[in-house]
């Protein structure tokens, strides 16, 4: 493998590789720790000490409670091997096509660490998605996997060409080429169907026609009706299906061609969605908020269960509008792919970093997506420049790397899975070790009271976590909120999260560094701590010494949920 092999630090061992932890007992003392010790100690006399020692002391006693502890069987198994800060805190996505829709080869992607299938509405008829999510949840339910379902949609592509032949074709310079709407059969010489037929509408003689952000280039040099008569001025490649853009003195010629951002066809696969109950849709070209609010609403009325949408970014109005759709929707894709139709692909690495910026600033989770590993759909090594790119997103905190064509038509498709794991390990490791102790700063997001306390919790919390050197995270979390503010943080330590919301559980899997586990979860949460502890420790997955840092938005029903005092002492009593 061209990659660096993976991180194999004993348990136990990695706080003391981090060169600026200190030991636990170093921070603690030893008594501290001990896990003999009562739950109620009078000698606990400051917050943080009060924080650490529930972990650590709830391990104590050997389990009486029953029951498994919803944790999925990879995850458990990174755990036992590689310890809490061993753990990959990046979430991979793979889109599932044609070479890897086997049971079997599902079941390998879940087992190379997939956390999320992608189903790209595009391709394929309905019943072969259907078959796909029906073979994920039968992984799920008796194999133990934790992966969740997320359908892509199609949109609304108006800026598409096809010359009419299943392979590429070659464009010379100076050859000329008739763009047209006419429908015909076959491929015609030097002809191309577009898609639309107001493509060319605001089009001018002059103008440059761009296909795929640079597979080849034209120059409009005459209008006959809708159709354009364009000279090729940069030779090249014309795939089936390719897309296009028109510049104007170095500019995207911007169109509003007034379609809607989910068509007739989406709305169908969104039931369909819906329907099979999948975690998450991802709306494709999303040019503003109200489309992702509108899609909210509709899914709100349809489903008892709770669907996160996720806006794909891959138009220039989608970028002038980042703010709004980030904030209206659950989360992000950056789809590079149709990105770098509509704007410089010089651009796309700045503007990727700004994305995952503005997603973490608003507490969204994430998704760098398209060509990360391109090479691995032929070759079974990617490039040198793919790996710097994966690490690249990973450095910039991105909450998840997906796989397009590798996974869906790639022979390769596990290996590319296991490079980005592995990659995104070692960068992981890398970035830990060179931001110990330095601290995200973070936009503030709440209005209310409430919120903010929220907010300053986990944030405190992470940032202790990091300096105390915890083993891991605790929070205790019905919708997701507390878990993502935490990860927001990109702590050092593995989150993990405990919900008794199986739609939580299924979309935090998106979330980087959280660990989703589905359990009982009650009003009483020293129960619940001790519980979740004691069933970690019977698994063999905690252990003696281990400092786990507890955080909790779960408001007991007896006490006066708009007591603002009451909030910041609950978190404070379990944390
Ligand atoms: N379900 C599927 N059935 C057949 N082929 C598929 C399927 N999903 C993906 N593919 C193939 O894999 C390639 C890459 O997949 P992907 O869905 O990421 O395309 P994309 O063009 O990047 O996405 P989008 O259309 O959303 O921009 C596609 O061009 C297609 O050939
Ligand atoms: C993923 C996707 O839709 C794109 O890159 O265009
Ligand atoms: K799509
Ligand atoms: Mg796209």
């Amino acid at each position: 493998m061209a990659v660096a092999g993976e991180l194999t630090v004993p348990r136990g061992q990695i706080s003391s590789k981090i060169p600026t932890f200190n030991s636990k007992s170093q921070i603690f003392g030893v008594p501290m720790i001990s896990c003999s010790r009562g739950r109620k100690k009078s000698s606990i006399s400051t917050g943080v000490r009060a924080v650490l020692q529930v972990g650590v002391e709830a391990a104590e006693s050997v389990s009486k409670v029953g029951g498994a502890l919803g944790f999925d069987v990879v995850a458990e198994e990174e755990l036992r091997e590689k310890g809490f800060l061993g753990m990959r805190k990046t979430k991979l996505v793979c889109t599932i096509g044609p070479a890897c829709s086997s049971l079997e080869d599902l079941e390998r992607l879940a087992l190379g660490g997939m956390n999320v299938v992608r189903l790209n509405m595009c391709h394929n008829s309905r019943e072969w998605h259907w078959d796909v999510i029906r073979k994920i949840k039968k992984l799920n339910e008796e194999k133990g996997f934790c992966v969740s379902v997320m359908i892509d949609t199609e949109g609304s592509q108006i800026h598409v060409v096809d010359h009419g032949a299943p392979s590429s074709v070659k464009v010379e310079e100076g050859s000329i080429w008739l763009f047209t709407t006419k429908k015909f059969e076959g491929s015609r010489p030097f002809t191309v169907q577009a898609n639309h037929s107001g493509f060319s509408e605001g089009i001018k003689v002059g103008d440059e026609l761009v296909i795929d952000g640079g597979m080849a280039s034209f120059e409009v040099i005459e209008k006959i009706g809708n159709d354009l008569k364009c000279k090729c001025t940069d030779s090249g490649l014309f795939l089936p299906c390719a897309k296009f853009s028109f510049w104007r003195d170095g500019k995207l010629v911007e169109r509003n061609y007034k379609l809607p951002t989910l068509s007739r066809k989406d709305w169908a696969d969104i039931d369909f969605g819906i329907a099979e109950g999948v975690d998450l849709i991802a709306m494709s070209f999303v040019n503003d908020a109200d489309a992702v609010r509108n899609l909210k609403d509709y899914i709100s009325t349809k489903s008892s269960k709770s669907i996160r949408v996720l806006a794909k970014i891959e138009s220039l109005e989608s970028l002038q509008k980042l703010g709004e759709i980030v904030e209206a929707s659950d989360g992000i894709m950056i789809a590079r792919g149709d990105l770098g139709v509509e704007i410089p692909l010089e651009q796309i690495p700045a503007v990727q970093e700004e994305i995952t910026y503005v997603c973490r600033q608003m507490n969204k989770p994430v998704i760098v997506a398209s060509q990360l590993l391109e090479s691995m759909v032929e070759f079974p090594t990617p490039t040198r420049a793919e790996v710097a790119d994966v690490s690249e997103a990973v450095r910039q905190y991105a909450d998840a790397l997906m796989l397009s064509g590798e996974s869906a038509i790639g022979t390769h498709g596990q290996k590319a899975l296991s490079v980005l794991r592995m990659a995104s390990s070692r960068m992981e490791t890398w970035s830990r070790q060179e931001n110990q102790q330095s601290i995200l700063r973070h936009r503030k997001l709440g209005a209310s009271l409430p919120d903010r306390i929220a907010e300053q919790i986990c944030d405190c919390a992470a940032e202790m976590a990091n300096n105390l050197g915890v083993d891991a995270i605790f929070v205790y979390t019905k919708h997701g909120h507390m878990a993502s503010l935490l990860s927001r943080n990109r702590p050092c330590s593995p989150i993990f999260a405990f919900t008794n919301d199986k739609s939580t559980r299924m979309a935090l899997n998106l979330q980087w560094g959280v660990i989703p586990l589905f359990v009982d979860l009650t009003d009483d949460m020293e129960a619940n701590i001790a519980k979740s502890v004691d069933l970690m420790k019977v698994k063999g997955l905690a252990r003696e010494k281990d400092a786990v840092l507890v955080v909790s938005d779960i408001t007991p029903t007896a006490a006066p949920s708009t007591s603002v005092a009451f909030q910041s002492i609950q978190v404070k009593t379990i944390s």
